[in-house]
This record gives structure tokens, C-alpha cells and sequence, in this order.
């Protein structure tokens, strides 16, 4: 095992809880025979943090999957709290869905069937604003995505991207897949962007934070 999958190990067996329900919907994607790709635990523990101690309301989700971290949003957020997700697979709604009903975050959750930079653009032209973004979807579109939180985001509004680690890969010069690039561009981009204080974190697959200014 290397160092950083020890590091990972030890952060998720000590400090990254996941309540019996976040193992029911991993399970049922699972299940569905979909590729489980929802958020690691530690990367769940992260974001409660961030939401909880940046007092958020208004969550807009790019990547819904199963419906595992927008769950985790709604089981975080205030009573009078709410969470947008947006995926472009038809064959995930039943699942995330359902999940959302299971656990009782149903009229918490508002399902978009769309693409995501189409879904965003049209929120922008209602005159939408959310206070936390969550980027994991379309690779190469993150810094379109990011540029359209942007446009929806408050000072303070936190837009945070995942994976942009990508395995430990991405600072690996040697590695040069799609995905690597992509997410080299996007911490490239959001790292030299004066509207933002960012970081990058090894949580998870790693995410990039950014609060805006
Ligand atoms: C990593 S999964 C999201 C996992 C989810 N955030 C979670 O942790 O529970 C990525 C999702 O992005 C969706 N996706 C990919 N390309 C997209 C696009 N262009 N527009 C919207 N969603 C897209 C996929 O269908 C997939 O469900």
C-alpha cells in the first residue's frame, strides 16, 4: 500500500463516519449494476464541515449519480434549506430518486434531467443564486461549470470541484489521460483566478475549494 493510500486509510477508519443509509444507496447503485462512483467518506466528511460552518442554504449539484452526496447535502441543510441536482442519464433518476424518497430528503431534492452546462444556463437566465456549488460530473466542462457558478454565486458562495486529483495522478507528469488534463486545467484556471481564495485537498479523489471573494 503506498503512503498516500495508508494516509487515506487512516483518515477514513478514524474520522469519517457514514451513517447506515450512505451505505444503503452505495449499495443500491451497486445493485442497479451502475458504476459506483458516488463521493468517499472522508470527501462526505469534508463537505458537511464546509456546509455547516459556512451556515449554506441553497446547494446546486452538478453530477447526481444515486443521489448519495445530494442526500448528504439535504440531511445537512436547514429545515428551510434546498438542494438543485443536475445529471444528464435518464436511467439515474429512478435510483436517485427512489433513494431521496427512502431517506426522507424528497421535497428537500429538485431533480434536473439535463445537461449541465445547458441546465446551469437556464438557471442563470431565471436569476438563480446558490451558496454552494458541487462540481462532479462532465470532466472536461469544470471550468465551464465553474464559470457558470460564478455568475449564480454570492461573495462567500463556496464552489467546490471533485476529483481534481484524479488518483493521485495529476501531478504525475508522466500520466496524460483526458480526465488528467482536464482536471490539470481546472486547478491551472482556478488557481490564477483573483475573484477566489482557493486550495486543493487530498480528501477523497481530491477536491478544489474555492471561496469567492
Ligand atoms: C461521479 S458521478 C456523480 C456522483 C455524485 N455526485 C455522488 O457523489 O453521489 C458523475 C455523474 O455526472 C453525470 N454527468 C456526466 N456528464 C454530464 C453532463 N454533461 N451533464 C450532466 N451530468 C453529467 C453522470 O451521468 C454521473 O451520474
Amino acid at each position: 500500500m503506498s503512503e498516500f493510500n495508508l494516509t487515506k486509510q487512516y483518515i477514513e477508519e478514524t474520522c469519517s463516519y457514514e451513517p447506515d443509509f450512505f451505505h444503503q444507496i452505495r449499495d443500491s447503485i451497486i445493485a442497479a449494476g451502475i458504476n459506483e462512483m458516488s463521493i468517499d467518506a472522508d470527501s462526505a466528511q469534508l463537505l458537511r464541515v464546509l456546509i455547516k460552518t459556512a451556515g449554506v442554504k441553497k446547494v446546486l449539484e452538478l453530477g447526481t449519480l444515486g443521489g448519495y452526496s445530494a442526500i448528504l447535502f439535504a440531511s445537512i441543510l436547514p429545515h428551510d434549506g434546498h438542494v438543485t441536482t443536475i445529471d444528464n442519464d435518464i436511467r439515474y433518476q429512478p435510483l436517485s430518486k427512489g433513494n431521496a424518497e427512502k431517506t426522507g430528503y424528497k421535497d428537500k431534492i429538485t431533480f434536473i434531467c439535463n445537461d449541465g452546462l445547458k441546465a446551469m444556463e437556464a438557471l442563470a437566465a431565471e436569476g438563480e443564486t446558490f451558496d454552494f456549488f458541487f462540481i462532479d460530473a462532465a470532466k472536461n466542462s469544470y471550468i465551464n461549470y465553474y464559470e457558470w457558478a460564478l455568475a449564480m454565486a454570492k461573495p462567500g458562495s463556496l464552489i467546490v470541484a471533485d476529483n481534481t486529483l484524479w488518483k493521485d495522478e495529476v501531478p504525475d507528469p508522466d500520466k496524460t489521460s483526458n480526465p488528467i488534463r482536464a482536471m490539470r486545467r481546472f486547478n491551472e484556471y482556478v488557481g490564477k483566478d483573483d475573484r477566489v481564495d482557493a486550495i486543493i485537498t487530498t480528501t477523497g479523489d481530491g477536491m478544489t475549494i474555492a471561496r469567492v471573494k
